[in-house]
């Protein structure tokens, strides 16, 4: 599979690095025709403002948000969950994210940066060590998400169709079962 990481702000190299460890093709996207070439794209963590900002700079806003609605497969980080995310609570004044989530995500819930940490989390009926960077998490989840982990009573990880979301980051640790996960039960046979 192609596999596209939104390469505009933020930890974009160590996502293409997990892609190829999975075994698929990493493709650095910043323009409209490398979207439209890849099978799966993820939305890495950094800034979420930003990379709005960069997006729309970079004419890739709309034609992300039409991708997700026809279903392209995505996955976002930290970041990249609060931009597949509809609505946005503790965001700079009308914060836009591309959504198609039906969720609601509180923007640096866990606290400031120096509050980041890590966890030993259940992520789909399996231990893994996850790492939260200023992280959000969600408040409510619509009636068709699927919650994969918690933290602190609230969702971590969220799954909707061709969506998948986490709070923490599964790039900057070696075990790669969330961008397995995302290959395996979200991007086959789509
Ligand atoms: N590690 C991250 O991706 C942090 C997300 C950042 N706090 C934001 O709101 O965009």
């Amino acid at each position: 599979m192609k596999v596209g990481v939104l390469a505009l702000q933020g930890d974009f190299r160590e996502h293409l690095k997990a892609v190829a460890d999975c075994g698929h093709a990493p493709v650095d996207v910043r323009r409209v025709s490398e979207l439209e070439s890849v099978d799966a794209l993820i939305l890495p963590g950094g800034e979420s403002t930003t990379i709005v900002h960069l997006a729309q700079n970079f004419d890739l806003y709309q034609p992300i948000r039409d991708s997700i609605s026809k279903g392209l497969p995505v996955y976002g980080s930290c970041a990249g969950m609060i931009l597949l995310a509809d609505r946005i609570v503790d965001g700079i004044k009308d914060q836009k994210s591309f959504g198609g989530l039906d969720i609601t995500v509180r923007r640096n819930a866990f606290g400031r940066q120096v509050d980041s940490f890590e966890s030993d989390l259940n992520f789909n009926g399996k231990s893994l060590h996850a790492v939260f960077i200023r992280a959000p998490w969600v408040e409510e989840v619509g009636p068709g998400v699927e919650v994969l982990s918690t933290a602190a009573d609230h969702p971590v990880a969220v799954r909707q169709g061709n969506l998948l979301a986490t709070s923490f980051h599964p790039e900057l640790t070696e075990d790669l079962a969330v961008h397995r996960y995302f290959f395996e039960e979200i991007c086959k046979g789509r």
